[in-house]
């Protein structure tokens, strides 16, 4: 039945609060061959509304999405997986999770490639989020720079698996904590790819390296929990000055499936895969359960009870959309694991995620610093402007800006420096609550520890209690010999107990193998415990000794009746034959009585060494959770003392940089006003030179009436100009080649003089040109040309170099605007 879908489906990543909940969807697959050749009926229905699933009689679940077995994986990915690739884009982390019992359908819902023998319609979710993915980079290419890589890993018995890089080893593979809080997979390798075609090569290559193993349930069951991680890297190039890197990772997930391991027959290898899926899935239910349950929202998350949550961190409660799509099986054989998976993922709706755009905090404090920069440029600049009443079109400011520019870079810098020591200060923080954790953490254990030691302690005792009235037990069997029948088994079972318990290694026994494993526990605290006992009172008789004096008095060797000793821990005395019972007929009551008091200690003992097995198992369980803690407070610690280390230097820098701002400020100040000086007379110079041009085209036009403007330029004419401030300004004019060519040679004062020259009485002149031009006509017209030529040289010299200074500062006042 295919649920039809609303479109309130679509809203599948509505977040409140910041925060959004984990979406959970349901997809049931349809009977597979071998449940219709089993007559499998289906156990599971759905409501009218599309978000129910029914199983058995009346139990109801209500999920985001129910998909029903003949829903397409299109369908499937339209409504979970669209909406989190395109948040993917957007910047937010986001995940998928396949969750279900194994051969439910979980990786034919992921999809592990674009295999040529699949159908287009049933490609799973992972090559159809790899496509849409590079078709919204195609989409954004004109707003964005996008960097996209992955890396595929695998989760087999609790080891990390490159399955892009198989050589890697797992040990190289650890999972850690970026500054950020991010959770990183340090030693997996991440590959940058381009298109649809390379990721999907890379997706089919680490899944052929993938775990997979043939079960009764599942021909092709997947052993580990796989996980391909897409990393999308976008850089805005809409606006060039904003260089802000936003990262976005997408994990798609397929865990291996729960299982039982009577229903998959799974032995050996199988069996040991089969456990520590079960405990990963174990440890994720208790995350869930731990996330999902609002009393315990407060309390510890247990996170690092396993490898697959400590990678699942972010996806589970932290910085991320998440989707779980939980797989089951309609089948009626199936109905358990199925409404456990309903139960497992029905918890998973209460989870509540804070997803946030992941952008770079290097690149938003590189933006915040440049747009800073610029407004102090601009700021510095029109104070300087102010101040020195410049316009900024004429005089050369090139040295002004040069040292502004450096005292805005050192201001830069400084800030730039100041942020990283806060952010730093801010790591340090973090890293000292880290340390806090983990040292609770480590406390908590310490004490649980105890408490498990005390524990075992106090079974100890027990045992040894046991184990002496065993002992003592044991001395009275001889008596027995003569009148009772105890069956041979027993007597052997005794004496290989009493052997192992002397430490001495028999294999003739039976029982020995079966029995081995649960006696080799007994042995050694026995013995050990038996040490130091007779060290604390020697008269006491330890149960290796009693016992060795019991071998040695018993018979060596009993004959045998048959091997079912083999099943030698649940063994029983066997009951009296009629004729025992009239031969020993003088204590029946006390032998039975016996009988069943060794019957009873062998299934105390069994028992204490059972608990002892588990408690040890329990303990060593947490001496390694410890050991693990201590490694990473270790270094955190080692981290800490580093950040410690570098806030220093970063604080010396800063003190440094603000000395050196300081001086550089002064010099600043310095050279601006020396820049100002130097603009003004450069415009004082300008100021003359003009005059300077003016006067020689006067000169060279020759113009009589031209002296009525400016004859205080004539050559060799002194003149008596008027007094504008009520001084007198002399002009002096060297000699005149001829009328037309003439050199100027003007004295101090030679702006004010061409200024007031207008004024001189113009008769005077005439005559006094009059002299000179007789004068002159004695003189040698070449050589006037000559330095009336140089003189012009001259002039052009000064004008070019004026009109460069000016295009300098034309360059440079743009380029000030600009920024
Ligand atoms: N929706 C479906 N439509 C058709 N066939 C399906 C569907 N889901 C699963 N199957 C078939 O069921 C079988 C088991 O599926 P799959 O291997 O994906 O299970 P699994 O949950 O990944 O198992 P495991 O946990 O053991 O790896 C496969 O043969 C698969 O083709």
């Amino acid at each position: 039945m295919t649920v039809p879908l609303s479109p309130s489906q679509h809203d599948s990543l509505a977040v409140d609060d910041g925060c959004s909940s984990v979406r959970v969807a349901v997809r049931a697959r349809p009977l597979v061959e071998k449940e219709l050749v089993e007559n499998c009926s289906e156990c599971v229905s759905y409501s009218e509304c599309g978000k129910q699933v029914i199983i058995g009689a009346e139990r109801r679940f209500t999920f985001d999405h129910v998909f029903g077995a003949a829903t397409s994986q299109e369908d499937v990915y339209t409504n979970c997986v669209k909406p989190l690739v395109e948040s993917c884009c957007a910047g937010y982390n986001a995940t998928v999770l396949a969750y279900g019992q194994t051969g439910s359908g979980k990786t034919f819902t992921m999809g592990c490639g674009n295999n040529v023998s699949l159908l287009k319609e049933d490609l799973g979710i992972l090559p159809r989020a790899i496509r849409q993915l590079y078709e919204c980079v195609e989409e954004r290419s004109n707003q964005a720079e996008f960097l996209i890589k992955c890396a595929y890993v695998e989760i087999y018995n609790e080891e990390i698996k490159d399955l892009l890089h198989p050589d890697t080893p797992s040990k190289s593979i650890s999972i850690r904590e970026d500054a950020k809080g991010d959770i990183v997979l340090a030693g997996v390798k991440e590959e940058v790819v381009t298109n649809f075609e390379n990721m999907i090569r890379l997706l089919e290559h680490g899944s052929m390296f993938r775990t997979t193993g043939s079960t009764l349930m599942n021909q092709h069951s997947s052993r580990s929990h796989a996980i391909f991680t897409i990393i999308v890297e976008q850089r805005s190039i809409l606006d060039s000055a904003s260089n802000e890197v936003i990262t976005a990772k997408f994990h798609l997930v397929d865990l291996a499936g729960s299982e039982r391991v009577k229903r998959t027959g799974a032995v050996g290898m199988r069996f040991k895969e089969s456990v520590t899926i079960n405990c990963g899935l174990l440890a994720l239910g208790n995350v869930i359960s731990a996330l999902g349950d609002e009393r315990k929202r407060c309390q510890h998350v247990p996170y690092r009870e396993s490898k697959l949550t400590r990678m699942l961190q972010d996806s589970l409660g932290g910085n991320s959309r998440t989707c779980m799509i939980a797989c089951i099986s309609t089948a009626d054989t199936n109905f358990e694991e199925t409404l456990n998976t309903l139960k497992y993922a029905n918890r998973a709706r209460n989870i509540r995620n804070k997803p946030v755009i992941n952008r770079d905090p290097q690149s938003i404090l590189l933006n915040h610093l440049r747009q800073e920069i610029r407004a102090l440029q601009l700021e510095l600049l029109n104070s300087r402007i102010r101040n020195a009443g410049l316009d900024l079109a004429s005089g050369p400011q090139d040295l002004f800006l040069t040292r502004a520019d450096t005292s805005m870079e050192v201001t830069a810098e400084l800030n730039t420096l100041r942020l990283k020591s806060r952010e730093s200060e801010h790591e340090c923080l973090k890293l000292k609550d880290d340390i806090q954790g983990l040292q609770s953490l480590v406390n908590n254990l310490q004490e649980e520890m105890l408490i498990l030691r005390t524990e075992r302690n106090h079974y100890q005792l027990k045992l040894d209690e046991v184990n002496s009235e065993l002992a003592a037990l044991m001395q009275e069997m001889p008596r027995w010999e003569g009148v009772m029948d105890i069956s041979p088994m027993v007597k052997d079972h005794l004496l290989i107990r009493m052997k192992r318990a002397m430490g001495e290694t028999d294999n003739e026994g039976p029982g020995f193998e079966s029995s081995g494993s649960s006696l080799s526990s007994l042995d050694r605290p026995a013995s050990s415990d038996a040490a130091t006992r007779s060290e604390r009172n020697p008269s006491f008789p330890t149960v290796r000794e009693t016992a060795r004096e019991c071998s040695n008095s018993w018979p060596s060797s009993q004959p045998k009746e048959d091997h079912s000793v083999a099943l030698m821990p649940e063994m029983v005395y066997t009951p009296f034959t009629a004729d025992a019972k009239g031969a020993n007929c003088n204590s029946p009551d006390r032998t039975s009585g016996s009988n069943r008091n060794i019957n009873q200690n062998l299934r105390t003992i069994r028992d204490l060494e059972e608990r002892l097995a588990l408690k040890e198992s329990d303990v060593k369980f947490k001496e390694e959770t410890l050991k693990e803690a201590t490694e990473d407070l270790a270094r955190d610690e080692r981290i800490f003392a580093e950040k410690m280390k570098e806030i220093k230097t970063l604080k010396k820098l800063a003190r440094d940089l603000t000395n050196e701002r300081e001086t550089l400020m002064q010099k600043a100040e310095k050279n601006s006003a020396m820049i100002s000086q130097m603009s003004v007379e450069a415009l004082a110079k300008e100021d003359e030179l003009a005059r300077l041009r003016m006067s020689i085209e006067i000169l060279q036009s020759g113009r009589p009436d031209a002296f009525n403007i400016n004859s205080a330029c004539v050559p060799g004419v002194p003149v008596e100009v008027a007094k504008p401030k009520g001084e007198n300004c002399d002009v002096h004019v060297d000699r005149i080649e001829s009328p037309d060519e003439v050199k100027c040679n003007a004295m101090d004062n030679t702006s004010d003089a061409v200024d007031t020259a207008a004024e001189a009485p113009v008769e005077d002149l005439s005559e006094k040109l009059k002299v000179k031009e007789e004068e002159e006509r004695l003189l040698s017209p070449r050589k006037a040309f000559e330095e009336q030529q140089h003189f012009e040289e001259d002039v052009c010299t000064q004008s070019r170099e004026l009109r460069r200074s000016k295009q300098k500062g034309n360059f440079l006042t743009k380029c000030l605007m600009g920024l």
